[in-house]
């Protein structure tokens, strides 16, 4: 799935993912009051929303992005009303064509891990029946538990061409907390970057980069710049660009000389982008979709700027 991500990076000329973190707060009134009309104002009426909305995203950036990054929270906290509608709005997106980046942030002993793995990127049975279940392509996970908590993900990578992007350096104000930390002389960020270039040796795929990719966020430009040559196999996905306050100029130490080696993703700034001052007063919020893909298309003109 790396292989086939970058060859849509390279055909779509865009290193955009366009992260699917819809809240009902950003739903426009007239698919809010359509779903609530046919389920009430319930938490399968709101999950319908959301689903709606994300096919409408989808509909409008399909042909310009190569992945679409549903972060699972903004869906689980509806209960299985919002898990189906996170795994239709997978279905829909694989539909047409996008990679499938499930944030879903996991970590757990080994034997747990198993079962998180299976069900997102592996297979699960039922007896001698067989099921792929939520089929994100890549999944992200927390390595804090070390490698007997990721082992149980490689081994699905592997069989089923499914990819990780593991934490590295968040995106957020406190992350160096505990990233920053210096332990033996190198900092803890630096310290898991090797470990992920190490554990991402298990996994290369054909095109030189390997299916266990990192999480650098846009906001430190300083460390992705310093992380970009502790992991040069490493595609890098990078959150933070614009609702939290990164610019292209941050995240040019992200892409490695032959333009690749990162995605960067942005939520807010792309799917609720109708709502912004310099949106507003070309769209109306009935022509959110619009608004996305116009979005779509300024971030990847800035992002082709620097890699
Ligand atoms: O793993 C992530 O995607 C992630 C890691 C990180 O360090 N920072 C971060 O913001 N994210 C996710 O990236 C998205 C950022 O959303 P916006 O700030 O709206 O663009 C959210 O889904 C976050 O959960």
């Amino acid at each position: 799935m790396i292989d086939q991500l970058i060859r849509s990076i390279q055909e779509k000329n865009n290193a955009t993912v366009v992260g699917l973190d819809p809240r009902l707060n950003f739903v426009p009134s007239h698919i809010k009051e359509q779903a609530y009309a046919q389920y009430g104002k319930t938490l399968k009426g709101a999950s319908e929303a959301l689903l709606q909305f994300n096919k409408t995203i989808i509909d409008h950036v399909h042909d310009l992005v190569p992945a679409v990054k549903p972060q699972v929270a903004m869906y689980e906290q509806y209960g299985v009303e919002g898990l189906q509608a996170y795994m239709d709005t997978i279905q829909y997106a694989k539909e047409k064509g996008l990679v499938i980046i499930g944030d879903i942030k996991r970590s757990d002993i080994a034997s747990t891990a198993m079962a998180y793995s299976d069900g997102h990127i592996g297979r699960v049975t039922v007896e001698d029946e067989c099921f792929e279940v939520y089929k994100e392509d890549f999944i992200t996970l927390n390595p804090y538990l070390g490698y007997d908590s990721i082992e149980p993900y490689i081994g699905n990578c592997n069989t089923y061409d499914k990819g990780l992007f593991i934490l590295v350096k968040t995106s957020n104000p406190n992350s160096g907390e505990i990233q920053d930390l210096l332990v033996e002389g190198d900092t803890i960020y630096k310290k898991v970057g090797q470990l992920v270039n190490q554990w991402g040796t298990e996994a290369m795929g054909e095109l030189g980069y390997s299916r266990i990719g990192a999480v650098v966020g846009a906001t430190h430009p300083k460390q992705s710049k310093e992380l970009r040559k502790v992991m040069p196999k490493t595609f890098f996905l990078v959150p933070g660009y614009g609702a939290q306050g990164a610019t292209a100029e941050d995240l040019a130490g992200c892409f490695n000389k032959d333009g690749l080696g990162a995605i960067v993703n942005s939520s807010r700034g792309i799917i609720a982008a109708y709502t912004k001052e310099q949106y507003k007063k070309t769209f109306k919020a009935e022509e959110f979709g619009s608004a996305a893909r116009k979005a779509v298309i300024a971030m990847r003109n800035d992002l082709n700027r620097v890699r």
